[in-house]
């Protein structure tokens, strides 16, 4: 399917603007400051992961993005205007974290009475197929398994045929072959030359489903790239070798080498060159169970966030997804 075009004087600029900028935004909760100064820019047709930990500030992120919250400072412009305009034109679909099944209605009747509120909606049997329910239509939406609930508020968010989708952890209740379905889905609507903006705590979802991550930490984006790029960026490797009662002084000087920690009798060093502090170690006499791993996705993270430079010590090939809670 082709994207329906929209019919707007200001088409040629809103083409050229970037989906989402936040410019110098700033969001407190009393005292407690849930973004801090936020610079950030979304092109039109990129997917783009928010990655934090809990509290990091994704979700008063997302919220400002819908203008569901007006920011302390700053400014949040999307497609060129507001957040109300692009949300009120359908520019717009989300599904965020606390949707509600409506009771007694079918899932089409749901979806059909969602589109016809929009101005150029997609088609609902496309939007249904889209979103994985094309066998659920006839069901009530009151009716249906937690993932099924979840495709049903996915399907909520496309009835209006959005140019941008925001997803607020839109994984956190699936199992692992409804998350399968639902990035699937989320792919095909991307590959469309949509806007996707989803936030997770799952660091190998980010890495796989978005072309770029966003990492953010008390408010602040930490780190912005792609995973391969914050992987670099982190630090390379981590070396780990039996201390055997050796003094632990010299290592945070060693060349290369950012973090040190001890863990019983091993020591662990991040180092963004592993040949030269092999060598420094080498001669210090220090190669009693050496290892040299490449630090993971989930190594960087760690130390991107929360100050937290510690390497972590399985290789980062033995790791699965994990939450990050
Ligand atoms: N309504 C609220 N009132 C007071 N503080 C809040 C409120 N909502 C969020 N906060 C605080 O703002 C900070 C950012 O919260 P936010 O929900 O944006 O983070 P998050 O990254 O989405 O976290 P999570 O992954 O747990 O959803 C946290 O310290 C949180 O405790």
């Amino acid at each position: 399917m082709t994207q329906t075009k929209r019919p707007d004087s200001t088409a040629h600029t809103a083409a050229r603007a970037p989906a989402v900028a936040f410019s110098g935004v700033t969001r407190s909760y009393g005292a407690v400051r849930a973004v801090d100064g936020l610079d950030l820019e979304i092109a039109a047709g990129e997917t783009v992961a928010l990655l934090g930990r809990n509290g990091a500030g994704k979700s008063t992120t997302l919220a400002l993005l819908l203008g569901l919250l007006p920011p302390g400072t700053g400014s949040v412009r999307l497609f060129a205007g507001t957040p109300e305009t692009a949300v009120r034109t359908g520019r717009v679909g989300a599904m965020l974290q606390d949707g509600k099944a409506v009771p007694r209605v079918t899932v089409r009747e749901l979806i059909t009475f969602v589109a016809g509120t929009y101005p150029r909606p997609l088609d609902v049997t496309e939007t249904l197929e889209l979103a994985g329910l094309g066998e659920f239509g006839g069901r009530r939406v009151d009716r249906l398994s937690g993932g099924q609930a979840q495709r049903v508020r996915f399907a909520v968010a496309l009835a209006g045929n959005p140019e941008l989708l925001v997803l607020d952890e839109p994984t956190a209740a699936l199992d692992v072959e409804a998350r399968r379905v639902f990035w699937r889905a989320m792919r095909a609507y991307a590959r469309r030359g949509n806007t996707v903006v989803f936030s997770t705590h799952y660091l190998e979802e980010a890495d796989e489903h978005a072309d770029r991550i966003v990492v953010m930490d008390a408010g602040r984006v930490v780190a912005d790239g792609t995973g391969d790029a914050i992987k670099r960026r982190a630090g390379g490797s981590l070396v780990s070798f039996d201390l055997a009662g050796a003094s632990t002084g010299p290592l945070a000087g060693l060349p290369g080498v950012s973090a040190v920690e001890v863990r019983g009798d091993r020591a662990l060093l991040r180092t963004a060159d592993s040949d030269a502090t092999v060598v420094a170690l080498a001669g210090l006499g220090l190669v009693r169970g050496l290892q040299v791993a490449p630090a993971g996705l989930e190594d960087a993270f760690l130390a991107l966030t929360s100050g937290n430079a510690s390497p972590t010590p399985a290789p980062a090939a033995t790791r699965s997804a994990k939450e990050l809670a």
